[in-house]
């Protein structure tokens, strides 16, 4: 770009950001850059890449220019580096929109502080401002405020938006106190196989509701007067449906006990949420929850979501495979205890803080500081189990940290039909896996890593598995179409960049 070119874009950004009656400060702390940087942009002293230009776009809600591509996004990594520094864990995506949902129940004003910049949320809101709720960043962009219409217009809503995510599953509970007919589309998601909704039903049925599906849509019909005549005993001790049959308990007017819930972290924070809108909540932590539901919500609330747990161990499993130390802050300590003591076992050094409170005031938090370290293949296989197991999504970091270990590790992934196959991804970078079938997978290490290109897998962490592969590879990797790992975290390529990675974004134009 010539420098005149480079002006009139800074022109266009302050433009943009006046109109948006910004300082350049509160565009800064939107971008995660400092004020000089942004002064130095709007004089046009400042090479701007163009995902720069497309983040300030997003930050201000304008399209600085028209680039004419809305290609998929790819990642192209320099591996072989040594991390360094510290890395804060950002806020779960699984709570975020278990929180989003639950935001339908209260007809006040919700505020979510440090909600993720993440797909996942963005589809999430699509789907909410389709229907009429009035949804926008405040506080330079840091924090979210949530205003439901009077009425709920499901006519209108994002198809496409809803489409792609399973978190949509999460209206039922919320909508069946609203309206006693409505229609919402199937749910989405990462390509994990069959993925049941009949936990849902079952549990829902309890309140009078009927789900019928035709064509790509769940047809709803809630019979009134209908309530839980006993406890609703889950047949499946699944996160999302227990925040479902909470989500509608929590304007069932009376008490509603749910048997075999799960006591995962989302589950826990959207009970913390539920308890600021007034809905007493007794049993968090454990299996049995006993809910006092309040029919009429109508609150000012102001929540802040805890870190994501899954993030945590992505980052940790960053730093073993890149034999780096790295401090990762912010860690919620009860909902990694398993894998850390997996990761003792098998030799990682690190050492963990005094513990702190979340923002919430009730998750426990703690920074590890990882070092470099010789590890053992663990003696026992590597298997998730719900809350307080090793967690469902932590697994597949596993194969990586396995990957690193001198010995053979056997990792069983029976939750999902094909999440252990996408792990086999690794050979394509050195890695040393097979699959005995599909849910078991053995991988021998230690691995010289090498670079290569190629496709994202289409499902979250399979596919940040093979970026950290990648970081650790000497040599220039590609990975094409990372719209799945944007789905669960937030600039992950620009916040490793911090710590020492190099990773480049770029588009097909
Ligand atoms: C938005 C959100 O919060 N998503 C999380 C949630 O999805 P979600 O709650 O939607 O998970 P699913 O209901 O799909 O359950 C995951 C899989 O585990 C199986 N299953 C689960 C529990 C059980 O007791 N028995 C059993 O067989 C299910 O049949 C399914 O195959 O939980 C998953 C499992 O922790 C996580 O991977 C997802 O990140
Ligand atoms: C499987 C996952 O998420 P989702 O339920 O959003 O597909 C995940 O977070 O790894």
């Amino acid at each position: 770009m010539t420098d005149d070119y480079l002006a009139r874009i800074g022109q266009l950004i302050r433009d943009a950001r006046q109109h948006r009656g910004w300082t350049q400060s509160q565009l800064a702390e939107a971008l995660g850059t400092s004020q000089s940087a942004v002064n130095r942009i709007e004089r046009g002293n400042q090479n701007i890449s163009l995902e720069m230009i497309a983040r300030i776009s997003e930050a201000l809600d304008s399209e600085i220019v028209s680039l004419g591509y809305s290609g998929p996004m790819h990642l192209r990594v320099v591996g072989g580096r040594r991390l360094s520094g510290s890395i804060d864990v950002k806020t779960s995506k699984n709570a975020c929109v278990a929180l989003l949902c639950a935001s339908l129940l209260n007809s006040g004003r919700t505020v979510l502080r440090r909600v993720a910049r993440i797909e996942e949320v963005y589809r999430i809101l699509e789907v909410l401002s389709s229907i009429g709720v009035r949804t926008r960043w405040i506080n330079g962009g840091a924090d979210l405020e949530i205003v439901p219409p009077a009425e709920l217009d499901l006519d209108s809503i994002d198809q496409e938006a809803a489409r792609r995510t399973r978190s949509i599953i999460m209206f039922l509970g919320p909508l069946l106190h609203r309206m006693d007919r409505f229609r919402i589309p199937y749910a989405g998601g990462c390509d994990l196989g069959t993925r049941t909704v009949e936990p849902h039903m079952s549990a829902l049925r309890h309140f009078g509701l009927a789900v019928t599906a035709t064509e790509g849509i769940y047809h709803a019909e809630v019979e009134a007067g209908v309530a839980p005549q006993r406890p609703i005993v889950l047949t499946e001790r699944g996160d999302t449906v227990t925040e479902n049959a909470l989500l509608a308990a929590a304007r069932h007017d009376g008490v509603t006990v749910i048997r075999n819930a799960s006591s995962n972290y989302m589950v826990q924070d959207l009970c913390f949420f539920l308890e600021q809108l007034g809905v007493r909540v007794e049993g968090i932590g454990s299996t049995t929850l006993t809910v006092h539901g309040v029919p009429v919500i109508d609150t000012d609330v102001d929540y802040s979501p805890s870190e994501d747990p899954v993030e945590a161990m992505s980052l940790v499993a960053a730093a073993v495979v890149t034999e780096s130390e790295l401090t990762v802050r912010r860690v919620p300590a009860e909902f990694m205890e398993i894998e850390l003591a997996v990761l003792e076992e098998m030799g990682l050094d690190f050492d963990r803080s005094a513990e702190y409170a979340a923002d919430n005031g009730r998750t426990r938090l703690t920074d590890l500081t990882v070092r470099p370290s010789k590890l053992e293949a663990p003696i026992d296989k590597i298997h998730p189990m719900p809350f307080p197991g090793l967690n469902i999504d932590n697994v597949p970091f596993f194969a990586a940290i396995a990957a690193s270990a001198q010995g053979k590790t056997l990792i069983h992934d029976w939750v999902y039909d094909n999440r252990a196959i996408y792990l086999t991804d690794l050979n394509r970078l050195g890695g040393r896996l097979q699959l005995l079938d599909p849910h078991r997978v053995l991988v021998e290490g230690p691995t010289r890593w090498r670079a290569a290109e190629m496709m994202c897998p289409p499902a979250l962490r399979p596919a940040v598995v093979v970026l950290l592969a990648m970081l650790a590879a000497e040599g220039t990797s590609v990975l094409r179409n990372v719209y799945v790992i944007n789905r669960g975290y937030e600039d992950l390529a620009e916040r490793l960049n911090e710590v020492g990675a190099q990773i480049e974004t770029f588009r097909d134009i």
